[in-house]
């Protein structure tokens, strides 16, 4: 079956104004409004075979209901629907691929169906494919390859990829861009933006806003990743963030021999995260794979804020030798500062189970409006979230968080912003594939470790005042959170207390560390005692940690840091904090 769209480029490219959708690389839906205006053949044309292809699907549903045959034909509805989406090209094999990752939305039969539409789809001809290379290189395949397979290895949505090796002897995966792309989802946009603007009236969705925003932001996300320069760029940025990372493999990109259709990139040996047979006959550990996989996966939406917003386990591989690669980075995103911070304390409030904070954060996040009275959404917070996270934090998942959440958005004036909706598919996507490899995976065994390791070894302020926000409530020390979060933070394996005591102690004797000195000390003696217990529980957690020889490197290290002048400022004029350690017993009632 070949993927076709009756559309010709010829007339795509004849252009009313300045609009040229075989050309324009940025998505303008008022100028393809305008460029369709003049061509209502091309429109009807679209609209009639779209209307007769889900007609007929439709029909077949309501013809099981009648026959009392919805059971037996399932199956068959399931590919009927694969089958028509693929027909209908890219643009709504885009749409089927999004909502295959929405199992709240779609019945489980279908999503089955929908998720081969990631990668099994039918190929474009081979040597439309191979001339499509030479005339975006320039050049005749035999200059530029030694090898290139006969055929594509896989077929995407948008493009189909080969294997070659260059001329220099390197391996490489060549993908090249489905023809006449930039048209057919052109037209399809316009129509889609059409009908959302008349059908949203009609929908039982609790979206807040307007539906042809969701289109368009789908548009400008699709345009962004028909742009294989834009692809190629992204990849690097990432592997620029993941340079230090042992761990993390991000394809090298071959820039002489890549342009906005086609992209020669390093070929990735590997696995997929779907083929968990192979991954476990290589001798793979798939806990450790997973593990790569969620911190990387935390790292990019807290730390680095740019994230893979398409991570399905195609584009996901296991390498031998114990590594995980990324590949497609046609749909990525950027957050802001503030948004990974609000994140942050969205998180640490969730598991915290302080809802009056997290309403706040939904505020700042954008999922409600800066007006909303929050006082009634606390509590219904509590209820769907509270059970959700179960009785402890290790029963906490995503799924059952937005599944929970979804409830939520139908009796509050919730809305997901844009932003979110990648954000929320791409955590769902990776705890999916995680799933997957480990039925009995919990995201926040390996998620939540990862997240108090960055409040308490954080370099940023901002980090830090977080670190300050978990650790108290209503004005008091919360010793019991800080013995969890060391606790949790001690079975990520990169944690080491040592350093992030020695931080925390720097942190205490400067300038910034004040108002945490004063906290401290009133904690220590809050109630009239001095809380010796709690801070014997915490030597007991650490003290394995922390050998005397290594405590007495950093205990020289740090004195000899501080200055005559710096140890005059870090003495509390109010409260004698060094006096107060140095003698407890005068400090007590
Ligand atoms: N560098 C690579 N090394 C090995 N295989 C690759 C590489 N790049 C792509 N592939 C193979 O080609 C398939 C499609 O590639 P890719 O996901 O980049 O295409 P796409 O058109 O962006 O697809 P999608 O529909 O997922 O957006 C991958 O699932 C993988 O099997």
């Amino acid at each position: 079956m070949v993927i076709s769209v009756n559309f010709p480029v010829e007339e795509a490219n004849k252009g009313v104004g300045h609009y040229q959708p075989a050309k324009d690389r940025q998505y303008n839906p008022e100028a393809i409004a305008r460029y369709f205006r003049y061509r209502p053949w091309l429109v009807w044309g679209r609209i009639l075979k779209i209307t007769w292809s889900f007609a007929g699907f439709i029909l077949g549903l309501k013809w099981d209901e009648w026959q009392n045959q919805i059971e037996q034909n399932q199956g068959k509805r399931a590919t009927q629907l694969r089958e028509l989406l693929t027909n209908l090209g890219p643009t709504f094999i885009k749409v089927g691929q999004a909502l295959s990752t929405r199992p709240d939305l779609i019945r489980k039969d279908f999503l089955e169906e929908l998720i081969k539409l990631q990668d099994k789809l039918p190929p474009f001809d081979n040597d439309l494919a191979y001339q499509i290379i030479e005339a975006e290189l320039d050049k005749p395949i035999q200059e530029v390859f030694s090898e290139l397979s006969p055929r594509p290895i896989a077929a995407a949505s948008l493009g189909q990829v080969y294997r070659g090796r260059l001329l220099s002897g390197e391996e490489v995966a060549v993908k090249v861009q489905r023809p006449n792309l930039r048209p057919i989802l052109t037209l399809d946009l316009y129509l889609m933006r059409w009908a959302a603007g008349w059908l949203a009236p009609w929908l039982p969705l609790n979206l807040g806003h307007d539906l042809t925003l969701i289109v368009d932001e789908f548009g400008t996300k699709l345009f962004e990743e028909i742009d294989y320069i834009n692809e190629g760029r992204n990849a690097e940025k990432f592997a620029n963030n993941f340079r230090d990372d042992p761990q993390v493999k991000v394809p090298k990109i071959y820039w002489s021999f890549s342009s906005g259709r086609i992209l020669t990139l390093e070929w990735i040996n590997g696995f997929k995260l779907t083929d968990t047979q192979s991954i476990r006959a290589a001798g793979l550990d798939p806990e450790a794979i997973i593990q790569i996989g969620v911190t990387s996966g935390l790292q990019q939406l807290l730390e680095f804020g740019f994230f893979h917003a398409d991570p399905h386990p195609g584009n996901l591989f296991a390498m031998p030798d114990g590594r995980m690669a990324y590949i497609d980075f046609g749909m990525m995103d950027q957050l802001e500062e503030t948004t990974k911070e609000s994140l942050v304390d969205a998180l640490v409030h969730l598991v915290n189970k302080d809802y009056t904070d997290l309403a706040v954060d939904f505020v700042n996040l954008g999922f409600l409006t800066a007006n909303t009275n929050i006082t009634p959404i606390v509590p219904a917070l509590e209820a769907v979230l509270g059970e959700a996270i179960g009785k402890n934090v290790q029963e906490f998942n995503f799924k059952t968080i937005t599944d929970q959440f979804s409830e939520l958005m139908y009796d509050y004036p919730f809305r997901v912003p844009a932003k979110f909706a990648l954000i929320i598919r791409s955590l769902v996507t990776q705890e999916g594939i995680a799933l997957s490899l480990n039925p009995n995976f919990k995201i926040v065994e390996v998620g939540y470790p990862y997240v108090a390791r960055r409040l308490l070894t954080g370099e940023s302020p901002a980090l830090r005042r977080r670190l300050l926000n978990v650790l108290f409530k209503d004005g008091k020390f919360q010793w019991q959170r800080l013995e969890n979060l060391i606790a949790i933070a001690r079975t990520d394996g990169e944690f080491d207390v040592l350093p992030t005591a020695k931080m925390g102690l720097q942190y205490l004797l400067s300038e910034e560390g004040k108002f945490l000195r004063r906290q401290l000390v009133l904690a220590l003696t809050e109630d009239d005692r001095l809380h010796t217990e709690e801070v014997q529980r915490l030597w007991n957690l650490v003290k394995d940690d922390l050998p005397p020889n290594r405590l007495l490197d950093v205990a020289i290290g740090l004195l000899t840091e501080l200055s005559r002048e710096g140890v005059a400022t870090i003495l509390p004029k109010t409260t004698s904090f060094v006096g107060f350690v140095a003698n407890p017993s005068t400090n007590q009632n």
